[in-house]
């Protein structure tokens, strides 16, 4: 069955794992503590819910452990908001993204994120990306304040909040424990392997060509 919407992941699907690992987290790493000093009223109501004597030191060790904590994912939009306004930062898509993203909008299909990115952190990436601002092609985002995206819940609420039965909407990850929570909530979903390794696709290109 043709699906009517396109759910797509952003870490290893529409961008590189590079710019997320070498890049984005680095920057928050470095900005972390000064952020936290400089806008004490932002960030209390985030550092409240790190467990640990210094929350700051938390955080750090939970970018180094790649954690996909809520209040972290939080804290690191509201870090790279900044470097993406300065241009320090640009959002890296693959040349397919945008591509695919206009192909499947033109033919009818709604686009939706679902990253463990916080909302506002996937905004600034399509908005400030390396082809230019990508929100206008783009419906609903989703991040973990929905549920983890291992967990076929997650994918059950998506569905429901975008008024389509689970298996109207087509998931798209480089995660293969996303993929198979996805699928058990009865989405359509493909794994997607930049690298060429053994994957359903490689490119968005092949999906829905
Ligand atoms: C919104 S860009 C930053 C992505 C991020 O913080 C992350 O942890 C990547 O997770 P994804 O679910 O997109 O693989
Ligand atoms: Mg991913």
């Amino acid at each position: 069955m043709k699906p009517k919407s396109i759910l797509l992941d952003i870490e290893g699907t529409t961008s590189s794992i590079s710019f997320v690992a070498d890049e984005l987290f680095p920057y928050a790493r470095k900005h972390l503590a000064a952020f936290v000093e400089a806008n004490p009223e932002v960030a209390a109501p985030i550092l409240v819910e790190v467990p640990g004597d210094d929350p700051v030191v938390t955080l750090i060790q939970w970018i180094d452990e790649d954690r996909k904590a809520t209040p972290l994912k939080t804290l690191q939009g509201l870090i790279w908001a900044q470097g993406y306004a300065d241009g320090e930062l640009k959002g890296h898509v693959y040349p397919d993204t945008p591509e695919a993203v206009r192909r499947w909008t033109e033919a009818g299909l709604q686009v939706n994120i679902y990253s463990s990115g916080s909302i506002a952190a996937q905004k600034l990436i399509f908005g400030h990306s390396i082809a230019g601002d990508l929100t206008p092609l783009l419906g609903n985002y989703f991040d973990t304040t929905t549920g983890p995206k291992r967990e076929a819940d997650s994918y059950t609420k998506i569905a429901d909040a975008l008024g389509l039965a689970p298996s109207e909407l087509l998931f798209v990850s480089d995660m293969p424990a996303e993929v198979d929570a996805a699928r058990e909530a009865g989405l359509q979903a493909l794994l997607i392997d930049r690298a060429g390794g053994p994957a359903d696709v490689h490119t968005l290109a092949e999906v829905l060509p």
